[in-house]
């Protein structure tokens, strides 16, 4: 048998295996490394999160993948370019997994699996490119090849968990029902899980073992890319608005917010998903011209996105639930440490109640990198993760392709 299939063996007959899951968002602000130690599979699964880094990308990490993340900014991408990426991607990430095993004194050989969802540079659902060529087909593509993980630290790598969602019906996104419905669903309680990243999204969690099947996660627009996209512009050097403070200085305009609300996306059905390739420089720019609203300063727009992305989650959450929805919204994602987001959430949802998943015993900034270790899990040592019998575009599968170091 060969060695490495002998050790996967070994790993799934373990009582808890140890594996790191690694993201890298659309916000391009590093890559998040989680140490999960995780006992059993399925519903009975059990986290410790022992680990957790972000480990920042420099500024030439960004210009690379910037040359293709959604297209690039020109519209044009260098084949040549991409295909250098991919291998590069997955060295990087490599070299980021070992400096955090250093730094923790944890040794490769101590550590299970690697789960690494990549980097995403393109996400393409049918609602979204109707290409004419390739009408009603999913597609998304992530970077960052796991051989060159599993070769450079030595550990069985997991890795590609998106490709199986799309070939078994789904759009690739969001994944993070799966986890969500293993570590977090509560006997007594309806959840809503809300990750504020560049993309917001959330996944519903009925009471467990209640109407399973209505368990389900959806995109519903920009978290804080757009947010992010503004302040590189009005305030070269500056990553983001930290704490909102910027956009605590502005004016929401109404003209703007109702020319970006017009985007079909808003209305179309749940579940669903988007990327940056739709909420780009392109979009705003359209509504701020269709809005005669060119020459609103920085801080007016920070106020008018911040108030977008919290439309755009309240809108699916009244599509989904009415519009007095009463449900407990546990936050993850950068756009949980910004008061601008939050208060705008709270003023539009004003049935529910907030809370961070930290209360929940998940770190919030690590819930999305703990997801892909989950899902390792369940590859190795579960089974198809069943929510709802695959409908709301949930399909029972399990996900990731196995690389060998050897
Ligand atoms: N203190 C803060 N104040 C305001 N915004 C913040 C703060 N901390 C983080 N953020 C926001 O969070 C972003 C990073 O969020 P996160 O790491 O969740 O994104 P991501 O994982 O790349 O996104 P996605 O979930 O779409 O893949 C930053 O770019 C910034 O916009
Ligand atoms: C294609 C892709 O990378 N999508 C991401 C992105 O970031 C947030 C949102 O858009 C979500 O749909 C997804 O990531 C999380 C981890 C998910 O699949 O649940």
């Amino acid at each position: 048998m060969n060695s490495s299939l002998q050790r996967l063996y070994q790993i799934v007959q373990q009582a808890s295996r140890r594996i790191i899951g690694l993201m890298s968002g659309t916000s391009l602000d590093g890559l998040d490394v989680a140490l999960c130690r995780l006992h059993g599979h399925g519903p009975a699964t059990r986290l410790e999160l022992e680990q957790f880094a972000t480990v920042p990308y420099d500024d030439e990490v960004r210009r690379r993948i910037r040359q293709v993340f959604a297209g690039g900014s020109t519209g044009h991408v260098s084949l040549e370019y991409l295909t250098l990426l991919n291998p590069w991607i997955g060295r990087l990430h490599a070299d980021m997994v070992l400096d955090c095993l250093r730094h923790w004194q944890v040794a490769p050989a101590d550590v299970d699996l690697v789960a690494s969802h990549g980097q995403t540079v393109y996400h393409a659902p049918a609602h979204q490119h109707q290409h004419p060529d390739f009408l009603g087909q999913n597609a998304t593509l992530q970077l960052g090849d796991g051989d060159q993980l599993a070769v450079r630290t030595g550990i069985i790598t997991l890795s590609d968990f998106r490709q199986k969602h799309i070939a078994a019906g789904g759009e690739g996104a969001p994944l993070a029902a799966y986890g969500d419905y293993l570590l977090l669903s509560s006997p007594d309680e309806e959840r809503l899980l809300l990750n504020l990243g560049g993309i917001a999204n959330f996944t519903y969690l009925p009471r467990a073992g209640q109407a399973s099947n209505a368990a389900f996660s959806t995109d519903t627009g920009p978290g804080n890319t757009l947010l992010d996209a503004t302040v590189r512009t009005h305030f070269p050097g500056l990553p983001y608005d930290e704490d909102g403070r910027l956009a605590a200085a502005g004016t929401v305009s109404e003209p703007l917010l109702h020319a970006l609300l017009d985007h079909p996306f808003f209305a179309a059905s749940l579940p669903k998903t988007t990327g940056p390739e739709l909420f780009g420089a392109a979009y705003l720019q359209q509504a701020q011209e269709s809005s005669a609203t060119q020459m609103l300063g920085p801080e007016d727009l920070l106020a008018t996105l911040a108030q977008l992305s919290a439309r755009g989650v309240a809108q699916a959450v009244r599509q989904a639930f009415g519009p007095n929805a009463e449900l407990a919204v546990y936050m993850s994602g950068g756009g949980a440490h910004n008061p601008a987001l939050r208060n705008a959430l709270q003023q539009q949802l004003p049935g529910c109640r907030f809370a961070t998943t930290e209360v929940l015993g998940v770190q919030p900034d690590a819930k999305e990198a703990i997801l892909f270790a989950v899902l390792a899990n369940e590859a190795v040592a579960g089974q198809p993760v069943s929510i709802g019998a695959g409908r709301q575009r949930v399909p029972a599968v399990s996900m990731g392709k196995i690389s060998w170091p050897d």
